[in-house]
């Protein structure tokens, strides 16, 4: 069930956009992306003899990022040291990290094999993902595209926001890539030098291109970056999907509604059609009273 009375905040003249993150939101390639990362780090880490990496860590270090801001958290918090690698210079290398001329060189090398390095690491990962990805294809989630057929039935404006480069391909072999107009991805946030989540602005720019203020727009995610992305841009709302972060931890990071599914939303889209997550309002709605908002 909502968290909150979805009846009162889904209202489509107030909320006439959203921007749906998509790995874990969309589709279920959060998985994918776990599943890579994984199989990256468990050797990696293993072979280093650091602490085993788990899915809390994928949680808290990576979900959500840019990729290569996702390796230096994942290696801060083991307190490993790596240079940036070739082609350190994009907005990925910049948006968290200081810039690879100011690591601790010495540091670096001894702790680090010749193709151990960020760029390095991730390509690697990327490697993993798109197998996967090429091998099995991909499937929206249905309350997904149930919610998304709902909000453009209501007239709402959409775009996808995500950190991935993967971004068009995954949309692409989900069939749902011309349903969006606007995509901001990895490589947009690159190219214009846009700090990644869990910084606003790539939300912010999405806002920007479907022509509407933060006020007007939901932001859409799984991730705890991106729920701290959405609860700094000032959006109307933050919906947060729990995918596997929890609910708590997505309301206590921004996320003004939670759910599991987005299927759940639909009937507060829909306007009279509602079915108002409290009994109260329930009964108002029946009786064709307004529901205080
Ligand atoms: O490496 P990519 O495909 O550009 O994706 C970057 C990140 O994109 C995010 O959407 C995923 O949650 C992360 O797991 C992933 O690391």
């Amino acid at each position: 069930m909502p968290s909150r009375d979805s009846a009162a905040t889904l209202d489509p003249s107030v909320i006439r956009g959203y921007l749906f993150d998509l790995d874990g939101v969309l589709t279920p390639t959060a998985v994918v992306h776990m599943h890579a990362w994984s199989r990256l780090f468990t050797p990696f880490l293993a072979a280093r003899g650091a602490a085993p990496y788990t899915d809390d860590d994928y949680y808290a270090c990576i979900d959500g990022k840019p990729r290569y801001d996702g390796v230096r958290a994942l290696l801060a918090s083991r307190g490993i040291v790596l240079p940036e690698g070739d082609g350190s210079s994009g907005a990925d290398a910049a948006s968290t990290a200081p810039p690879a001329s100011t690591a601790p060189k010495d540091t670096a090398r001894e702790n680090t094999e010749d193709t151990d390095t960020v760029r390095a690491l991730g390509d690697r990962k990327n490697a993993l993902f798109t197998e996967t990805l090429d091998e099995e294809g991909v499937t929206a989630y249905p309350g997904s595209v149930a919610f998304l057929d709902a909000v453009q039935a209501a007239g709402c404006r959409v775009a996808v926001v995500s950190s991935s480069k993967n971004a068009p391909a995954v949309l692409e072999a989900a069939g749902i890539a011309d349903r969006f107009p606007v995509v901001v991805d990895g490589a947009v946030a690159s190219a214009q030098h846009l700090p990644g989540k869990p910084a606003p602005d790539t939300f912010l720019r999405a806002a920007e291109l479907i022509g509407l203020p933060p006020a007007a727009c939901a932001v859409v995610e799984d991730a705890e970056s991106g729920v701290q992305a959405g609860a700094a841009g000032g959006f109307g709302i933050v919906i947060g999907v729990d995918r596997g972060v929890g609910a708590a931890r997505l309301a206590e990071l921004g996320a003004e509604l939670v759910v599991k599914d987005l299927a759940d939303l639909v009937p507060a889209v829909r306007g009279s059609e509602i079915v108002p997550a409290d009994a109260g309002a329930e009964l108002d709605a029946l009786q064709g009273k307004e529901h205080p908002r």
